[in-house]
């Protein structure tokens, strides 16, 4: 038992964004998961399909939806306990922890994943990151497989903030992680082969993705994508849920 408090995201129907789907993107892409969306982030990307995580009401970020969130409507907290009432009786063989940034709250994320363990057996458990934020040893030793997007200067973010070179190191050290980079055009390569290159990072854990929150955006960009991903050795990632189910939360 604990009664650590995390920060969640919010669903449609004003409950934690805690729901089954399939994974939609990476190393992974069509397992069944169970995704738990926590609060909060540490950047601000400017076409980020989930800014009711941190865009409110009263901050100076830029997005361009040009729409502020109420913080109280958008996040809630819940006890690592109640969390793990939620999601026990999905039954899980998998589960994603995503955001917003989880790592934000990560000193809490080893208690809430040795407690969903506990109570559902061993679940294959990953997370979603920005990059931005050294993971500990202590998270690492649970984590399965991270799934690490760190973000390109069309985000809007400072890249001093999001482009750490301590921490991208750390996560390209791990035999874990699998990175993924959001594509808009020719220039982003550019940055992607640089960063490929300054950490050493295999050309077989990258992961190049679309650029889009919808179908048809996703769709233009993908034969393009796919192509450079031949030429240059990488992965190629959809974004399934979207295909599915659109930009929609708890999906
Ligand atoms: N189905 C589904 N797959 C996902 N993969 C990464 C997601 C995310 O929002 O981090 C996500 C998501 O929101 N839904
Ligand atoms: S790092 Fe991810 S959650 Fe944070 S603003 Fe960017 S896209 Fe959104
Ligand atoms: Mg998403």
């Amino acid at each position: 038992m604990t009664d650590s408090v995390l920060r969640l995201a919010v669903d449609d129907r004003g409950e934690p964004e805690i729901f089954h789907s399939i994974q939609g993107e990476g190393a992974s892409l069509g397992a069944p998961r169970v995704f738990i969306r926590l609060s909060g982030c540490n950047l601000h990307c400017k076409w980020c399909d989930t800014a009711y995580t941190w865009n409110f009401n009263g901050t100076p970020f830029e997005h361009e939806d040009q729409i502020k969130f109420d913080r109280a409507e958008e996040m809630l907290t819940q006890t690592i306990d109640a969390v793990v009432s939620r999601v026990a009786p999905l039954n899980p063989s998998g589960i994603v922890l995503t955001g917003g940034e989880p790592l934000q709250q990560q000193a809490k994320l080893p208690a809430l994943i040795d407690a969903i363990k506990s109570e559902c057996g061993p679940v294959w458990t990953e997370i979603e990151t920005n990059g931005s934020i050294r993971p500990t040893d202590e998270l690492i030793a649970r984590v399965n497989q991270f799934n690490v997007s760190p973000k390109l200067a069309h985000s809007g973010n400072d890249l001093k903030i999001a482009q750490r070179a301590d921490v991208l190191a750390r996560f390209a050290e791990l035999p874990a992680s699998w990175f993924k980079f959001v594509i808009e055009n020719e220039q982003d390569l550019a940055e992607v082969t640089t960063l490929v290159r300054t950490y050493r990072i295999p050309a077989d854990r990258v992961f190049l993705m679309p650029l889009g929150r919808d179908p048809e955006t996703i769709r233009a960009r993908s034969k393009w994508l796919s192509d450079i991903c031949v030429k240059m050795g990488y992965r190629f990632t959809d974004r399934l849920h979207i295909h599915l189910f659109g930009d929609t939360r708890g999906t």
